[in-house]
């Protein structure tokens, strides 16, 4: 397990940083290539991400999580604003700021004669660990890949790749882990085992920031979400808080018989008629109860043979806050 030493139960030295990211006023403006003209990416990001999170962005295609993951990375030169991981400033002291992150990139890229072992002693190597201070036993035990630690790059499956590129991020032991749509393409029992080590990492003191589009991981994984729009922050909320935002729900009823067209007894109401004997009715618990409806209908004369409900999860609350902006991935719910 990778901990990180001053938050592992070891008493914090006092100088900490509150925040493991901070961005203020972040902006970035791509210059104009071709015939398209200036892109304004970020739109003066504030961000602050306390130490110790599990921190999910989440935003459509384009809205621009990734080019601020990549001047978190120092791949990206900002145009505007300051960028701060663990209290060091991206371009003002871009060596300790690069230091403090570890980044799993989208793609997989990995030379495919490599062992595990070998990246990851190359990779040590690169961020200047002493070898008597590197831990890639540790790491390849940690992402479930020892038995695999000396053989070639190709023969692993895409999960186990994606496994390694968390190791490889790792080798430095920074305070921050930063994972840029890490499951995307992979299957859902390698996403568990994924999750299960991001989680991990994070209770032994890793902040971890990751952008998805599975909103329901983000949901169940993340304590905070930020959402993200055309280079505006459009939500930043404790996961909770967030869900709560959005009081709208779904009834679903099989009826005895079929109905050409939604029942009168329910005109103040947004009515689906998906088949004919299946009504869907959206409604706002905080004002609205599940009972009034069901006796206007049974008023009606109408014979109710089954009854479920939706909550409203992430999905809804993203399309209702972007404006239904979303790229198309993920899970769509009803409620
Ligand atoms: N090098 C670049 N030159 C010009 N425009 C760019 C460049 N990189 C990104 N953009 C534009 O900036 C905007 C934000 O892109 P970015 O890749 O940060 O979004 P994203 O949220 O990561 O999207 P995705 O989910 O598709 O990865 C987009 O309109 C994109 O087309």
């Amino acid at each position: 397990m990778v901990a990180h030493p001053s938050l592992s139960g070891v008493p914090a030295p006092v100088d900490l940083p509150a925040n493991a990211v901070e961005l203020r006023g972040l902006t970035k403006i791509y210059q104009p290539t071709g015939k398209a003209g200036p892109k304004h990416a970020l739109k003066g990001i504030d961000l602050a991400i306390p130490r110790g999170s599990l921190f999910g962005l989440l935003g459509p295609n384009g809205a621009g999580k990734s080019t601020m993951i990549n001047i978190l990375a120092g791949l990206v030169n900002k145009t505007g604003g300051t960028a701060r991981i663990w209290g060091h400033e991206v371009e003002d002291d871009p060596r300790r700021a690069r230091a403090s992150i570890g980044v799993v990139p989208q793609e997989l890229n990995m030379d495919p004669f490599f062992t595990p072992r070998e990246m990851l002693e190359l990779q040590a190597g690169l961020y200047g660990v002493p070898t008597r201070e590197r831990r890639t036993d540790e790491l390849l035990d940690a992402v479930g890949l020892a038995d695999k630690a000396d053989a070639h790059a190709r023969s692993l499956s895409g999960g186990m790749k994606r496994r390694l590129m968390v190791a490889k991020a790792m080798v430095h032991t920074p305070p921050v882990l930063i994972l840029d749509e890490p499951t995307a393409g992979v299957d859902v029992e390698l996403r568990r085992q994924l999750w299960d080590y991001v989680r991990t990492l994070n209770r032994a003191g890793t902040t971890v920031l990751l952008t998805t589009h599975y909103l329901q991981e983000a949901e169940e994984l993340c304590d905070t979400i930020a959402i993200i729009n055309h280079g505006e922050m459009v939500a930043c909320e404790p996961t909770s808080t967030l869900l709560r935002r959005i009081d709208n729900k779904a009834l679903c009823l099989t009826l005895d018989r079929d109905l050409t067209a939604a029942p009168a007894a329910l005109s103040g109401f947004t009515v689906e008629l998906p088949t004919p004997r299946r009504l869907v009715i959206r409604y706002q618990p905080s004002r609205q109860r599940a009972d009034a409806i069901l006796n206007a209908l049974v008023a009606s004369g109408l014979g109710i043979v089954d009854v479920s409900t939706e909550e409203s999860n992430l999905e809804d609350i993203f399309l209702q806050l972007t404006g239904g902006a979303h790229g198309g991935h993920g899970t769509t719910h009803a409620a």
